[in-house]
């Protein structure tokens, strides 16, 4: 079931700081750890969001049809997308001290998103939210406070900075029909 959105919340992200030292060495520790097992938490993630979030399903043409979230771990471009996620994260968190790198990863993506899949941003801070839920859930050790804080951060970083591209590509298209939660991104950020 689609959870309701409360008007606003989600629309708007702060931009949080940069990232100080101790919150990058905290994001980099963890995500060494996770991406051990890139394509599992990947595709745990993306089927929680579509499971979650069915709305977010409409953009891929190979599995919106599907309600089980069995089905969905078989999906070959399920996992495909769960792959570029979890890499083009990878490549965010080996460039923490290259904004340049950082800049160019949000563009590429921001641009394919906004100008040929067409998604909505806001299902970026949705899937930010999803990211901290199912990662704080399946590396419960590893994913302290602390490291939930940087990764908040990081997270709320990406949405801004795509949030910019889409501005930039002249993006337009309203967001009201969707119904959301606020990501725990937000939830988080605020305790
Ligand atoms: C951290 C967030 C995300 C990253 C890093 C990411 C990354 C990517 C990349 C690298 C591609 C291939 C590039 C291209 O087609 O030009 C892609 C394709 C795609 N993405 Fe994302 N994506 C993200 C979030 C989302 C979200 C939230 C949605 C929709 C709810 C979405 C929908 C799609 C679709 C429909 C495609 C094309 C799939 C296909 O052709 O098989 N993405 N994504």
């Amino acid at each position: 079931m689609e959870r309701m959105q409360r008007d606003g919340e989600v629309d708007h992200v702060e931009q949080p700081g940069p990232l100080t030292e101790k919150e990058k060495v905290r994001i980099q520790d963890s995500w060494a750890k996770v991406f051990q097992s890139c394509d599992d938490a990947g595709v745990a993630i993306l089927v929680r969001f579509f499971v979650n979030f069915p709305s977010s399903k409409q953009f891929f043409k190979d599995f919106k049809h599907m309600e089980e979230p069995e089905e969905m771990q078989q999906s070959v471009q399920l996992r495909k997308h769960a792959h570029r996620v979890m890499t083009a994260l990878n490549t965010l968190v080996e460039s923490l001290n290259n904004a340049d790198r950082v800049a160019s990863v949000l563009k590429s993506v921001g641009r394919a998103h906004a100008l040929k899949h067409n998604v909505d941003p806001k299902y970026f801070k949705i899937l930010s939210g999803v990211i901290l839920e199912v990662l704080g859930e399946a590396f419960t050790e590893i994913i302290t406070a602390e490291v939930a804080s940087a990764w908040t951060k990081l997270l709320a970083n990406m949405c801004c900075g795509i949030a910019a591209v889409y501005k930039e590509a002249g993006w337009t298209e309203l967001s009201s029909s969707v119904e959301t939660s606020p990501p725990a991104v937000l939830l988080i950020s605020g305790t």
